[in-house]
């Protein structure tokens, strides 16, 4: 089943063309990943699914549902999450906060509630506590929920954006570069990582990432993106040995991955 589709969308800036008529579809619980050498309109693609750009030309839908052009916050509210390529953290807050704010769009008690700090207020307030602590569990952070996230090493901030989106209940979770600055370590939990929340949450996952081996490792499907077109799809195996890939992107080395 189609959980989200973006069809013939394009993006320009000025005179260039960011992204030229691309259509994928992503289908629900798979893992996908979008590579592409450094400009090629991965971003810029990521940023039209989630509303920070509306797209020129071109629709999206989610579950169905045209999502197209909506702004950013509706789009995380209907169930689209993203951690970002330049990790973006409250980084004076403490860890459980910085989950805790990812939870805001879902707590029920409104401005008046919070001003007055009624019991359902306090009752979802500590439903909203256990939820992030969960979530940091989950991720395997239970032992830093109280650091200010500054303090946490590289990789464990890459891991809380992605407990973050996780506490919108997401549908589909965007990853853009989840292993930059990562080391060998670092990189293997983040991909078990990933493999588990697809595996226990059945949530579609997208990821945008240079580090072939994890993308061979994990991607069921694998889309190539070259100034701003897309010139492949395929399994791991077939984007791996495609000629024009390999010519664009992968270079003759990657052949070994
Ligand atoms: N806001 C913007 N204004 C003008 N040009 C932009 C803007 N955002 C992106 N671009 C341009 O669009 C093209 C695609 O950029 P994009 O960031 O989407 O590529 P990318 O594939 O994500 O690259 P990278 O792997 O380096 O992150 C580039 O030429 C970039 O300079």
């Amino acid at each position: 089943m189609s959980m989200l589709t973006a069809t013939s969308i394009t993006k320009h800036f000025g005179g260039l063309t960011a992204v030229k008529d691309v259509s994928i579809n992503f289908e629900k619980g798979s893992i996908t990943a979008v590579i592409g050498p450094n400009g090629a309109g991965k971003t810029t693609f990521f940023n039209m699914i989630t509303g920070i750009y509306s797209p020129d030309g071109g629709e999206i839908h989610l579950d169905q549902k045209p999502i197209t052009g909506l702004k950013p916050n509706f789009i995380a509210e209907k169930g689209i999450a993203r951690t970002f390529q330049n990790i973006r953290l409250f980084k004076e807050m403490s860890v459980l906060e910085n989950v805790m704010v990812g939870m805001h769009t879902h707590l029920k008690a409104g401005f008046l509630g919070t001003l007055f700090s009624t019991p359902k207020v306090r009752s979802e307030e500590e439903q909203a506590r256990y939820d992030a602590y969960s979530l940091l569990e989950y991720v395997g952070l239970a032992d830093w929920v109280n650091h200010q996230a500054k303090n946490l090493p590289y990789g464990a901030q890459r891991k809380l954006e992605i407990a973050r989106a996780l506490a919108t209940h997401p549908k589909v979770l965007l990853l853009d570069e989840p292993a930059a600055g990562m080391n060998p370590k670092e990189t293997t939990e983040l991909t078990d990582l990933i493999l588990q929340i697809r595996d226990d949450k059945q949530i579609t996952v997208i990821l945008i990432e240079h580090d072939m081996k994890l993308v061979m490792r994990i991607s069921e499907q694998i889309y190539v993106l070259d100034h701003g077109q897309l010139i492949a799809q395929g399994l791991p195996e077939e984007i791996r040995n495609n000629p024009n890939v390999i010519e664009a992107y992968l270079g003759k080395s990657a052949i070994s991955v």
